[in-house]
């Protein structure tokens, strides 16, 4: 069965020899993308289906989030817009509350928040551990995830947990059991490995112990760094050759050129800036000196409670400086690159881009261009989305 996706007013593709075409058509057969092109070069197909001029894009790439918790921390982000900043022991919060839900509530609110960032055009999503921090909590967490997203990241390394007497545990302690039983606990449902690299979190010594076990494992590497401060972060990533470092407001000269230099990418969390009044991630920046940068959303209870990717694109062309065109990349292509997807991988086509071959991830815009996700900023833009050749979210007429 093939579908002629015809009347696109500006198709935004992520080739390089053909980013922006207007007055586009797509064919879709079974899951991937059969034709791209102009509309009136367009081939018959079994459907067809008028888009009125509207914009379409790659479906969303959220290569960063964190959607496996249970519990509300509005009080302590009320608080942060009160003065207070920032700080890794909130983690502990959200922690209690999860390892209190049962499977099904944690099932059921993850299913929720799938849910509502397929209906805002992503296609694709990452989610991590984090928020069980024993070898029982991250496991089930792995597992719960597994069961809901397309990849999960273990982040057993995301604090060090309280003990029964209220106070931290032994960090080197802590660090052995998820190198040891954590990691082999959750193997079977991840296939990423992640830490939080920063004051109050792992120290550099302690992430890259983390990440060499997680390698030497197999899984692939990412890493929280350089999010309150210059964490080292950066460096332990482009080192250790991981596939992306998130966060990256604070870095210095020399990590913007280990970042330009090598495959990291460099991964920008808008909203989580904004929610934590933290100085921007310089996206411009890096760019300019060739970095590959992503946009995600880091939907999570502490710092950054949105998956709305349109939210998080739109700031990074109103604060972070990146033109519409180098926003919506980052934010598929980037995002998929992050998740080494950009590419087919094991039989499965790539996703982040519209192009032929490549798996049917659409999202079409009620608007004639993708500049009004910036333009007309907080409005609900998503129209329909198409995920893997299916549509997943249909106008409401
Ligand atoms: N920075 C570390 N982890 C999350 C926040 C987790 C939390 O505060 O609950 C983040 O990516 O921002
Ligand atoms: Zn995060």
């Amino acid at each position: 069965m093939s579908e002629l996706l015809t009347g696109i007013g500006e198709l935004l593709t992520n080739d390089p020899e053909r980013p922006k075409i207007a007055d586009a058509a797509v064919v879709v057969e079974g899951e991937t993308i059969a034709w791209v092109g102009e509309a009136s070069q367009a081939p018959a197909a079994d459907r067809r289906t008028f888009l009125q001029g509207r914009a379409m894009l790659p479906g969303w790439v959220d290569s960063h989030t964190h959607l496996v918790f249970a519990g509300d921390r509005s009080a302590e982000f009320g608080a942060r817009m009160a003065g207070e900043s920032y700080a890794a022991g909130g983690i502990g919060v959200t922690t209690g509350a999860t390892r209190a839900a049962s499977d099904a509530t944690l099932t059921a609110l993850v299913g929720d928040r799938v849910h509502e960032a397929v209906k805002g055009g992503t296609t694709y999503l990452e989610t991590k551990t984090g928020y069980g921090l024993t070898v029982e909590e991250e496991a089930r967490a792995a597992r719960i995830a597994a069961a809901s997203v397309d990849e999960v990241s273990f982040l057993g390394a995301h604090l060090v947990p309280r003990g029964d007497d209220g106070e931290p545990v032994d960090a080197e302690e802590y660090v052995d059991l998820v190198c040891g039983p954590m990691l082999e606990a959750v193997r079977p449902y991840v296939s990423w490995a992640d830490v939080f690299c920063e004051e109050g979190a792992f120290t550099p010594e302690q992430s890259r112990r983390v990440l060499e076990a997680c390698r030497d494992a197999g899984l692939g590497l990412r890493v929280h760094g350089n999010q309150l401060g210059e964490s080292g972060g950066v460096a332990l990533a482009v080192e250790l050759g991981a596939a992306s470092v998130d966060h990256v407001n604070f870095v210095s000269d020399v990590d913007v050129d280990a970042l330009a230099g090598a495959d990291t990418v460099a991964t920008v969390l808008p909203a989580c800036d904004l929610s934590t009044r933290a100085p921007l991630a310089p996206a411009r920046r890096l760019l300019d000196a060739g970095a590959t940068v992503a946009i995600a959303s880091n939907c999570n209870p502490g710092t950054s409670y949105t998956s709305s990717m349109n939210f998080c694109v739109g700031t990074a062309v109103l604060q972070m400086g990146l033109t519409i065109v180098e926003a919506v990349r980052a934010a598929t292509w980037g995002g998929a690159r992050a998740l080494r997807r950009e590419v087919a991988r094991d039989g499965a086509p790539a996703v982040g881009s519209i192009t032929v071959g490549a798996r049917a991830d659409l999202h079409v815009l009620d608007a004639p261009a993708a500049i009004h996700l910036a333009y007309r900023p907080g409005m609900p833009l998503t129209w329909g989305v198409w995920r893997a050749g299916q549509q997943v979210v249909a106008p409401v007429l």
